[in-house]
């Protein structure tokens, strides 16, 4: 049984990886995430300049999840562009992904001239969703804004790029968004980031959960699994082929990533359960795909993939 995929010509060996911000901020994380089974890994979301993010407490666990308001902590650009060149020297033919999340679309503009002029040959996450900057408002809700950043990216880059999106929750927007993004040569679109600005609160204290944004935070995990794959579906029905999709958001074991799959994703990100499981959640979760995948008779995720039926 084949767990294997591929986006944008390249192949990866395991359609399972981490998710942007959790355990992908140091090199010992990276490094960590290449020793394991993930098929690839994505770095923190960089900034041009190493940033400190928001005040802490900024992350809780919850029952079905988590909230975190972390605000781009990041070691900046040059630490993770270091890394993965770095990679690509010692692993050459393997691809994976640099996430990137300036809080202006000059600072997005700076970053990408500065891949685009480098050696580095691998994937550039855009990520579009960030819902804890403090002032700055998400650009994934802002489809003229989108419109804008896209126009401005493709005058001038040429390397694998996709988009990470924040999750929506109307058809129509569906509708804008996917017109938008299917006049771009997007190697791929990532949906959903976490569900922002929710509110946790803790009734014994009477407090909020996370001290960032008087508690309002982007929500991870298993509670928001049914907007992921709505988002996935959503898309996939929408998007033109050539665009692959990422599934992201509420995957805690192989029954879940085979949902996202049958909802068109390519690859999977797995974020909050990674975050609390470590890397040997890629074992756990390859052997309950695989197994779910033999009760069905699948022996790859291609004779699967975007084939959810609806009763008509
Ligand atoms: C890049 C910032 C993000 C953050 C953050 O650093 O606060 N949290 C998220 O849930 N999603 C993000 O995209």
């Amino acid at each position: 049984t084949s767990l294997a995929t591929s986006i944008g010509g390249r192949t990866f060996d395991n359609c399972m990886m981490n998710a942007a911000g959790i355990r992908c901020q140091s090199k010992k994380d990276l490094d960590a995430l290449i020793a394991s089974n993930a098929g690839a890994y994505v770095t923190k979301s960089a900034t041009p300049e190493k940033r400190a993010g928001n005040p802490s407490p900024r992350m809780q666990t919850l029952p079905h999840g988590s909230i975190n308001s972390m605000g781009l902590p990041n070691n900046g650009l040059e630490y993770y562009l270091d890394y993965v060149i770095d990679d690509q020297h010692n692993r050459p033919g393997t691809t994976n992904f640099l996430s990137v999340a300036g809080t202006s679309l000059e600072d997005n503009l700076a970053m990408l001239h500065e891949i685009q002029d480098s050696e580095y040959d691998g994937f550039v996450e855009l990520n579009l969703s960030c819902p804890n900057v403090p002032g700055k408002p998400q650009v994934g809700y802002d489809f003229d804004r989108v419109n804008t950043v896209l126009d401005q990216v493709f005058k001038f880059y040429t390397k694998p790029l996709g988009v990470k999106l924040p999750p929506y929750f109307d058809l129509v927007h569906f509708d804008q968004i996917a017109e938008i993004l299917n006049q771009y040569p997007l190697t791929f679109v990532n949906s959903i980031n976490s569900i922002g600005n929710a509110l946790v609160v803790d009734p014994q204290t009477e407090r909020v959960a996370i001290r960032p944004k008087g508690g309002f935070g982007g929500i991870g995990g298993a509670s928001v699994k049914p907007t992921a794959l709505a988002n996935v579906r959503g898309l996939a029905l929408r998007l033109k082929p050539e665009i692959a999709i990422v599934g992201t958001g509420g995957i805690l074991n192989g029954v879940d990533v085979f949902e996202h799959i049958l909802c068109g994703a390519s690859m999977v990100q797995i974020g909050t359960q990674f975050g609390y499981e470590g890397t040997k959640i890629f074992d756990r979760l390859a052997s309950e795909l695989r197994e779910i995948m033999n009760q069905k008779g699948y022996t790859n995720i291609n004779q699967f993939r975007g084939k959810l039926k609806t009763f008509d």
